[in-house]
C-alpha cells in the first residue's frame, strides 16, 4: 500500500484557539477509514485543511508526493462536507450534472439507482429537501464519484437508522467493487466500526491514537475489581482510563493480555470484558490519554 496524502506537524490555530496542534496523519491508498472525535475536536478543521479548503498555521500537507497548495483538492477527490449552502438553490440533478463535470470515474448508471433507491427527486431544489435528504444527496455524490479519496463530514445528519444502515451496506458492496480510499468523520461510531478499517480518533486537536479498528477490539480490554488487585494487575500496563466502581475500581488498559496475565486476573479475582468501538472511544476521550 502507499500513502496517497500526507499531514506532517499540521497545526490551525483560530486566534488564540489551536484546533489542530502538530497533527500527523497518512491515509493509504484503498482504505476505510474513520475519524473520530467529539464536538470541537478539530476534525472538521482537519478535512478543510486536508481539501485544500483553509490553510494550515503550520506544517504541511502532500497529496501524491506534491505540497498541497490554498484552494488545491488533492487529485481525484471527492470531498462531502456537512454544509454545503451554495447548494441550496439549485436543483439535486442540477448538482449531480455539477459534480459528475469534476469526476472522472463519475458513473450515472450508478447515480441514478441510487436516488431511486433513497427515493430522493432529482427535479427537487435543495432547499425544499428535509436535513436527511440533503444529506443524502452528498452521500450519493460521494458514491457515485468513485473517487480515489472520497471524505465525508458527519454524512449521516438527519437520517434514519434505516437509510444509515442501507447507505452502509452500499458503500460496502461498492468499495468492494471499486476499491479507494474513504474516510467517514461521524459520531455514529458503533455503525461505522464494522465497515472501517482503520482509525483516527482526536481530541482537542491531536490525534490520540490511530490503529486497525480489528487491533483495538484485541487489545482494549476492561476490568473491575478490588482497586488492590486492579492496582497490581495494571503496574505493568498500559492504562487508557480509570475509575471507582462500586467498593472497587474499574481500569482500562490497551494491549496484548497472553495466557499467563488471564490467569494472574484470576487469581486477583478480576474480570475482564472487550470494548465496543464506541464504549473504548468515551474512555480513551475522558481518559485523554494518547496511544502511541
Ligand atoms: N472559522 C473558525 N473560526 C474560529 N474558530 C473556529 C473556526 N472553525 C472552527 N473553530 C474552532 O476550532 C475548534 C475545532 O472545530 P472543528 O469544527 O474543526 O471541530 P469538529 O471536531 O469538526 O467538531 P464537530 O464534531 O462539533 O463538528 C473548535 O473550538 C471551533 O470552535
Amino acid at each position: 500500500m502507499s500513502a496517497i496524502l500526507e499531514c506532517s506537524d499540521l497545526s490551525k490555530s483560530y486566534g488564540k484557539n489551536e484546533a489542530v496542534r502538530h497533527l500527523n496523519m497518512t491515509l493509504e491508498d484503498n482504505t476505510m477509514y474513520g475519524l473520530l472525535g467529539p464536538n470541537g475536536a478539530g476534525k472538521t478543521t482537519l478535512l478543510n485543511m486536508i481539501t485544500g479548503g483553509i490553510f494550515p498555521t503550520s506544517g504541511v500537507v502532500e497529496a501524491s508526493g506534491s505540497r498541497l497548495e490554498l484552494g488545491g483538492m488533492p487529485p481525484e477527490t471527492c470531498y462531502i462536507r456537512e454544509k454545503n449552502l451554495y447548494w441550496r438553490g439549485a436543483r439535486v440533478m442540477e448538482i449531480l450534472q455539477f459534480a459528475s463535470a469534476f469526476h472522472p470515474h463519475w458513473d450515472w448508471p450508478f447515480a441514478e439507482g441510487l436516488l431511486n433507491t433513497f427515493k430522493l427527486d432529482p427535479r427537487k431544489k435543495i432547499r425544499h429537501l428535509s436535513r436527511g435528504m440533503q444529506s443524502l444527496a452528498g452521500n450519493i455524490i460521494g458514491l457515485a464519484s468513485r473517487a480515489r479519496l472520497t471524505i465525508y463530514d458527519e454524512p449521516m445528519l438527519g437520517l434514519d437508522v434505516l437509510v444509515r444502515e442501507k447507505f452502509y451496506s452500499i458503500l460496502v458492496e461498492d468499495y468492494a467493487n471499486y476499491p479507494r480510499t474513504i474516510v467517514l468523520s461521524t459520531h455514529f461510531i458503533d455503525e461505522i466500526a464494522k465497515i472501517v478499517e482503520r482509525v483516527y480518533i482526536m481530541d482537542a486537536g491531536t490525534i490520540l491514537l490511530h490503529d486497525d479498528v480489528d487491533h483495538i477490539r484485541d487489545h482494549a480490554h476492561v476490568l473491575t475489581g478490588s482497586s488492590e488487585a486492579v492496582q497490581q494487575f495494571t503496574n505493568d500496563k498500559q492504562v487508557i482510563y480509570s475509575e471507582p466502581y462500586g467498593k472497587g475500581s474499574l481500569s482500562v488498559i490497551y494491549g496484548t493480555l497472553g495466557e499467563k496475565d488471564r490467569v494472574q486476573a484470576n487469581q486477583l479475582g478480576l474480570t475482564i470484558e472487550g470494548l465496543a468501538l464506541q464504549k473504548f472511544f468515551s474512555y480513551l476521550i475522558e481518559g485523554g490519554r494518547r496511544i502511541e
